[in-house]
Parts: C-alpha cells; sequence; structure tokens
C-alpha cells in the first residue's frame, strides 16, 4: 500500500512551499492547495506534488475544495492548515467584509476541512495520523493593526483543542505558533532591524524552524491538544 499524502494548505509559497518541499525530500507524498495560480507551481508538480487550487474567502470554496479533495485522495497522514491572509484591520466600510474573510480562512476552513476529511485521515494505514493548525505568538498579546487577523488566530488555537478532544486517540491535534519567521517582500532593513529586536533571541530565522517544529509534531505518538510556541522567545522581552 502506497503511503497517504500530507496536505499543507496554502503551500504553494513561502513556510507551506518550504515544508512541502522538505516533505517531500523525507519520502511522504504531499498534496497543497494553492488559491493563484503562477509559474512557480510548476517546479512543485515536477517533484510530483499534487496541486489543488482553493479560495477557502467562501463556505463554496471551501466545500468545493474538500470535494476535489476527496477525489484526489482515499486517504491522509496529515493536514497542516496554513493558508492564511496577513491582512491589516479596515477602517472603512471593508472592515466587516476583513473579518468574515479572515474568519473563513483561519477559522471555517480549518473546522469544515477536520470535520469532512476526517475520514480520510481515519483511513490512512500508519498508526499516527496528524492535524497541525498554524497559528501565531500575536494570540497571546491582540495586535493594534491586525486585530480580526489575531482574533481569527486565537478562534484556530481554540479548535486545536477541540479537535484533539473529538478525534482522540486516532487522531493527533496540535498547533505551532510562530512568530517573526521570514519578511515579507516589501520589507525593509528599517523594519527588520526593529523585528529581530521584539524576540530574545533577536533573529528571522526563516522557514527550517518551522519545519523542524512540524517534524516533531509528526514524529510523536504522544502530543495532542498542544500549541508549540517557535517564536524566539517574544514573551522575555
Ligand atoms: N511569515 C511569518 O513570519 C509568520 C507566519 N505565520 C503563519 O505561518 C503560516 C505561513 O506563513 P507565510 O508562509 O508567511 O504565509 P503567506 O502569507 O505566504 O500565506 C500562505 C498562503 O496562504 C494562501 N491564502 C491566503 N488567503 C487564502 C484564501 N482565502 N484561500 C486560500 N488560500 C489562501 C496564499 O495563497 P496564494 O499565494 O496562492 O494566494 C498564500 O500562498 C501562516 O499561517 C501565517 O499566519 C505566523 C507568524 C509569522
Ligand atoms: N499569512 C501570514 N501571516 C503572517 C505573516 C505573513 O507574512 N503571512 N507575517 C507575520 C509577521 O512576520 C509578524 O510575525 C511580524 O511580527 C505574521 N503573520
Amino acid at each position: 500500500m502506497s503511503a497517504s499524502p500530507i496536505l499543507i494548505t496554502g503551500g504553494a509559497q513561502r513556510l507551506g512551499r518550504h515544508c512541502a518541499e522538505r516533505l517531500v525530500e523525507d519520502g511522504h507524498p504531499v498534496i497543497i492547495s494553492y488559491r493563484r495560480e503562477r509559474p512557480e507551481l510548476a517546479a512543485l508538480r515536477e517533484r510530483g506534488i499534487v496541486t489543488l487550487q482553493a479560495d477557502f474567502a467562501t463556505e463554496a470554496g471551501i466545500l468545493d475544495f474538500i470535494s476535489r479533495l476527496k477525489s484526489a485522495t482515499p486517504s491522509l497522514r496529515a493536514i497542516v492548515h496554513n493558508a492564511s491572509d496577513w491582512a491589516p484591520d479596515s477602517a472603512d466600510e471593508q472592515a466587516g467584509a476583513t473579518f468574515e474573510r479572515l474568519f473563513r480562512v483561519h477559522m471555517q476552513a480549518p473546522y469544515l476541512i477536520n470535520l469532512h476529511c476526517r475520514d480520510l485521515l481515519e483511513a490512512c494505514g500508519e498508526p499516527q495520523r496528524d492535524i497541525v493548525h498554524v497559528t501565531d505568538y500575536v494570540v497571546q498579546k491582540g495586535s493594534r493593526k491586525h486585530a480580526a487577523y489575531a482574533a481569527t488566530k486565537a478562534g484556530l488555537e481554540s479548535l486545536t483543542l477541540s479537535f484533539a478532544a473529538m478525534l482522540a486517540p486516532t487522531v493527533q491535534v496540535n498547533a505551532i505558533a510562530p512568530a517573526l519567521i521570514m519578511l515579507g517582500e516589501g520589507d525593509g532593513e528599517a523594519y527588520a532591524e526593529q523585528a529581530r529586536a521584539k524576540s530574545a533571541m533577536g533573529m528571522v530565522p526563516g522557514p527550517g524552524v518551522i519545519y523542524q517544529s512540524l517534524r516533531y509534531l509528526l514524529d510523536n505518538r504522544y502530543v495532542t491538544g498542544i500549541t508549540l510556541p517557535v517564536d524566539g522567545g517574544r514573551h522575555l522581552r
């Protein structure tokens, strides 16, 4: 029996792409979701990564993705909910639409995918099956400029506890809560210096520390219902 694939949502770039490539290198079949088609996807497809388009901004979009995922595989070894929109709060008439969009991508999509794909995880022939929610350190303190983002990531963190209790012992459910891991394309040195200063470790580590954390959760049969901070000691500053 061939190994069951690992699904990473939002795996076309940055942290999700890094983890998808590392999982393939470690011998796992991988499925990613992507929202926007782009040339970079060709390299992932050449490595055998199955790419499924998905826009989680609506319930219909989430359910459509689930339907196509179920046509793509009969089982899953793990689901990594990585897809995310780091949208700042809107001060204008877009505020409600922004909050709703972040609720859908950070909370409703993981919720519905977990509920509808539990059978795919339980069809996995391997003894360990995992769900990993990627949240954010900012859940602990809130955010003056990303309140909707922080609140919906907090909802995802709560879903970690509920699904861990609901799915034990057949599926382990945990979260990874990063702080600054990678800078954005437009971030200058002044921002980088300010961002580095926010943590005790004073660094921008890159996506490898997220893969190390994911690997720990995928390889440990006795961990469920936790949130693993990967934040350079933000709480110490
Ligand atoms: N980067 C960092 O330093 C930090 C990251 N995190 C968390 O780690 C995870 C990975 O971060 P990072 O790699 O920077 O993430 P990105 O900002 O690169 O987003 C990942 C992917 O999410 C997809 N996405 C966004 N909105 C939607 C949507 N409505 N439906 C479907 N897919 C969507 C995007 O798809 P597409 O590009 O195809 O449009 C994107 O490729 C995220 O959950 C993030 O919140 C937490 C703290 C720090
Ligand atoms: N979906 C995303 N979420 C977050 C990002 C990002 O680029 N995409 N970036 C951050 C910042 O690095 C922040 O941690 C800096 O303090 C947070 N979330």
